[in-house]
């Protein structure tokens, strides 16, 4: 986005409308995924900043009355919290939509600790001098990252991972972009929309995500709500926008619309 730009202007007419239907509703939700939604995606994940633009609509947002802003990741909240750094007012839910709180590692009962820690030694094992790859541990997780790996390093990873831990009792696999987690708890982003749709009793939620946990999101989606992809692929939504930077011109027209219509800037 330029400085100047009218945000409205580049997005498709249709979402145009949605959207300032839906930032009409007396108490709006909107809530994002991280990365790839926000944050464009990049090599490192330790590096995936979120654009400046989103942050500014989100911070706007999160500032109006009657308004409230939420990000589900898959990442760990910690690092959700470090690498975002949005202010506190935003509502931040980590590990795919189970994390609310800091406190979520010391509920966890001590068999899921046990076997995360059994998961994280068995997959260091499997990852032990293949190039490239790399392990993101979360509290009830662990990760194993394939995109700067050689081709056929990532396919042989991702055939061991499968093949062997993957399918141990009471692992839960989400395969993502070039990476495989497996979760020794069941996560789900749908729920935890359904969870802060009733804690912050929005009229309407709007969704944007770009990745397969985004799906269970725009499934629990409904009446007014509005969900958005970002990217390509198959999806639950009825929207659609090209990339990270869409999503954050989407996100402008959501603030300018509502700020308009609750402020009453315009007849
Ligand atoms: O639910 P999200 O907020 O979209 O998180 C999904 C995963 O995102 C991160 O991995 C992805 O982004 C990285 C940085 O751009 C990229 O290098 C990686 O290939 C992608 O898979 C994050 O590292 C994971 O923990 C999240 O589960």
């Amino acid at each position: 986005m330029t400085s100047g730009e009218d945000p409205a202007g580049v997005l498709d007419r249709e979402l145009r409308t949605v959207a300032a239907r839906v930032a009409r509703v007396p108490r709006l939700l909107v809530a994002c995924d991280y990365d790839g939604t926000l944050a464009p995606i990049v090599e490192d994940p330790a590096m995936a900043a979120p654009l400046l633009e989103a942050v500014a609509a989100i911070r706007g947002l999160a500032a109006l009355p009657q308004t409230s802003v939420a990000v589900i990741s898959g990442r760990a909240l910690r690092d959700l919290t470090a690498l975002s750094r949005l202010p506190s007012e935003v509502h931040l839910v980590g590990s795919h939509g189970s994390e609310f709180d800091v406190g979520f590692v010391d509920a966890l009962p001590p068999d899921r600790h046990r076997l995360r820690a059994d998961l994280h030694r068995e997959l260091e094992n499997v990852i032990r001098d293949q190039p490239g790859v790399k392990l993101e541990v979360k509290p009830a997780s662990v990760a194993v990252h394939l995109r700067t790996a050689p081709r056929d390093v990532a396919r042989r990873v991702a055939t061991a991972v499968r093949d062997g831990p993957a399918t141990w009792d009471g692992i839960q696999v989400t395969n993502g972009k070039e990476v495989v987690e497996l979760s020794v708890i069941t996560t789900h982003k749908g729920t935890a929309l359904d969870t802060l749709r009733a804690q912050l009793s929005a009229s309407a939620v709007v969704f944007v995500g770009d990745d397969v946990t985004d799906e269970n999101a725009f499934a629990h989606l409904r009446g007014p709500d509005v969900g958005v992809k970002v990217g390509p692929g198959e999806t639950l939504a009825r929207y659609r926008v090209a990339d990270p930077l869409d999503a954050a011109r989407l996100l402008a027209v959501l603030l300018q619309t509502r700020r308009e219509w609750l402020f009453a800037e315009h007849p």
